[in-house]
């Protein structure tokens, strides 16, 4: 289970002209890692989170989710890839509003033809591991925001997906509850074997990550391992 992206570029049309968002960004990420990426507004973080999970085309590079290509995929392929093998989490949960926990991940289940039983059963053991015991059957409205975060995470995970992707997961808590999030990446990125991304303009939370990286301008300015200095960028 790993993501590998090299030598990514990403250009927008922009009227007469192209805005480069990317420029030849490299990054790699294997099982049970948390690899954070930060960089100040602008920088080319969603872009770069947009293309791992399929949603653009890179201008160039390759993106590979364990080892299929998926800049090579049909637009149906990617769809299905992202639906099976990679898991994201936006930074506004999106949760349904009529729906308890456990039933908004079973709306992923239900799209792959899980069956309403199992899906259940497995939905209640990942909000057990999120933290959310006896809390599987309210509804958002009942939940606290970092809690609301909590079911985003669990929902990403129902597929067991290779890549889990995580856009800004602390931008709406307070500290301490956005590093309570950030650990539970950890902890769930270790015991479902997932290679994370997580992107963050907030640098607080930074060594709690396995490495991270910073962006500028669309360009990788170095990797920081914790404890181990800087490493080419
Ligand atoms: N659809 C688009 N069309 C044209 N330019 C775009 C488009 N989306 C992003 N850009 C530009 O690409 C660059 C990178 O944007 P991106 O959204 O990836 O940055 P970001 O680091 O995620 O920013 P933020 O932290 O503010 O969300 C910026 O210059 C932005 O203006």
């Amino acid at each position: 289970m790993s993501l590998t992206m090299s030598d990514i570029s990403l250009s927008y049309p922009d009227g007469e002209r192209t805005v480069t968002a990317l420029r030849n960004v490299s990054l790699e990420v294997g099982a049970g890692e948390l690899l954070a990426v930060t960089g100040p507004s602008g920088s080319g973080k969603s872009s770069l989170l947009a293309v791992a999970a399929g949603l653009l085309s890179p201008t160039n590079g390759s993106v590979l989710v364990d080892d299929t290509d998926i800049t090579t995929l049909s637009r149906a392929a990617v769809t299905r890839m992202r639906l099976e093998r990679i898991g994201i989490v936006f930074q506004q949960p999106n949760l349904i509003p009529s729906l308890n926990a456990v039933e908004q991940l079973q709306v992923t289940q239900h799209m792959r033809g899980v069956r309403p039983r199992r899906s259940r059963e497995d939905g209640e053991q990942l909000l057990a591991a999120v933290g959310l015991s006896g809390k599987q059957h309210r509804r958002p409205h009942r939940l606290s925001g970092g809690e609301r975060q909590r079911v985003n995470i669990a929902r990403a995970l129902v597929t067991r997906p290779s890549v889990l992707l995580v856009d800004e997961p602390t931008a709406a808590l307070d500290h301490d509850r956005g590093a309570a999030v950030v650990d539970l990446l950890l902890e769930v990125t270790r015991q479902y074997e997932v290679a994370t991304v997580m992107v963050t303009h907030d640098t607080e939370y930074l060594d709690r990550a396995d490495r991270h990286v910073a962006i500028r301008d669309g360009r990788m300015t170095g990797e920081v391992v914790p404890g181990g200095g800087v490493a080419a960028g």
